[in-house]
């Protein structure tokens, strides 16, 4: 067999497309993974030490993938020898009155999920350095906590190769011509595959303009902010501080969510669940403070022991779909390219049951999970291009 020729490729070495090549490999698939930055990089999601892992969601659908999720998340720590799971609980905090919060908390009762209600008494003495504003509720997913995100991306690559995959960093795809097989090429190289799978996060959009679908996906520059312990150690994982996510709290129109101090001591992660609006390429040209104000009003009203300047504030990029559904799909027009795109900024936590749905996909197979939440045809009045 022809060293340029593989049962599939995939696009894009993030977490979704490196856990995608992962289950590729597992089946036995002779697979590419291919990335245009040489690894590991800090230019696309998946990079930072740190995500949030839970199962509070708002919809049945991704509590149920999650419990498969921390199986496969177990699974990879055991062949890498790597800890990637930390389990610290996470505090949902709203209003009553929310629907969000109330679906958050309703799915952890239906779904029997280990979970705490607190009333504000019980808060008050359980958190002492947090305060919760007048009317609030809160509960704590127990199973909640935070991933070593690039520990995880490095085990996952590490395994993929150490299955045979092959990874081609540093070389980015250019063009590709639909068919059976698939004719790839990247600027240095040209490759065929039965299947294609295209996971190029921020990119997808215009990766996949190429082949006439405009996906009505948006990419927001996140700022990821850091805050100063007034006295080290206050909100630390050492101390059993948990993750947090307050739901649209002070009347901010997006949630507010954190991390225990861990990776910079002394420094709490606290981000605004939204950005502003980018071109991939121009992430550091787009400017706007304005999601670091309302942190900043957040933390002194909320978290009195952290100063409220952020001392660090680093990026990443959310490619967000109108619903904050992911896309998990065969391409329209060519059932042989696959795509996982739209991850709206929660699926790092979900990639080991995307990558084995993907796989599937591109297998042919019939996936393990109903996909019609994740479907592009959901989007048909909005889609340019004729399905
Ligand atoms: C600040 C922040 C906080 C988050 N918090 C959480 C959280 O707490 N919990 C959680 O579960 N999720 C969280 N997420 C979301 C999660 O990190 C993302 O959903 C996930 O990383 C998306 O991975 P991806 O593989 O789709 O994208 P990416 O990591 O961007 O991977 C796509 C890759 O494709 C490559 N590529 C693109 N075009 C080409 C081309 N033409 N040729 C070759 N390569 C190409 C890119 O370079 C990139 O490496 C957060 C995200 C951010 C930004
Ligand atoms: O996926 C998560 O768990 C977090 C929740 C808050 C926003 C960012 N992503």
């Amino acid at each position: 067999m022809d060293a340029n020729n593989f049962d599939c490729i995939v696009l894009g070495a993030g977490i979704q497309g490196s856990y995608t090549a992962y289950h590729l490999a597992k089946n036995k698939k002779k697979t590419l993974l291919v990335e245009q930055f040489v690894l590991p990089h800090s230019r696309g999601s998946s990079h930072g030490h740190t995500r949030i892992i839970r199962k509070a969601y708002q919809q049945d659908y991704y509590t149920r993938m999650m419990s498969e999720c921390y199986q496969l998340w177990a699974q990879l720590e055991k062949e890498a020898n790597v800890e990637i799971y930390r389990n610290t609980g996470m505090l949902v905090v709203g209003k009553e009155d929310c629907s969000a919060f109330r679906s958050l908390r309703g799915t952890l009762l239906r779904n029997n999920i280990p979970m705490e209600v607190l009333s504000p008494e019980q808060f008050a003495s359980r958190f002492p350095s947090v305060r919760l504003p007048p009317g609030e509720s809160a509960v704590i997913d127990k199973t909640a906590g935070v991933l070593h995100a690039d520990r995880a991306l490095k085990a996952i690559q590490d395994l993929f190769r150490g299955l045979g995959g092959v990874i081609h960093d540093g070389e980015k795809v250019v063009d590709f011509t639909p068919g059976s097989p698939i004719t790839m090429t990247t600027n240095s190289g040209m490759y065929h595959a039965q299947s294609l799978v295209i996971t190029a996060g921020p990119w997808a959009k215009s990766v996949l303009a190429r082949t006439g679908l405009q996906l009505p996906l948006q990419v927001l520059r996140i700022n990821v902010c850091y805050w100063k312990e007034r006295i080290p150690g206050t909100y630390g994982i050492g101390r059993h501080f948990p993750c947090f996510i307050g739901v649209k709290q002070h009347g901010a129109k997006h949630d507010i969510y954190g991390l225990p101090s861990n990776e910079y001591p002394g420094l709490m992660k606290i981000c605004y669940h939204s950005g502003s609006e980018t071109e991939p390429d121009e992430r550091d040209r787009q400017t706007s403070q304005e999601d670091i104000a309302i942190l900043s009003s957040f933390v002194s009203k909320s978290f009195p022991g952290l100063d409220p300047t952020p001392a660090v504030v680093e990026q990443c990029m959310y490619t967000v779909t109108p619903d904050s559904d992911f896309i998990l799909d065969q391409h329209p027009s060519h059932s042989n390219i696959i795509i996982g795109a739209g991850f709206s900024g929660h699926g790092f936590k979900l990639a080991p049951v995307v990558g084995k749905i993907l796989c599937e996909l591109a297998l042919g197979k019939t996936p393990s999970f109903d996909l019609s939440p994740f479907r592009i045809t959901r989007f048909q009045p909005l889609l340019k291009s004729a399905l």
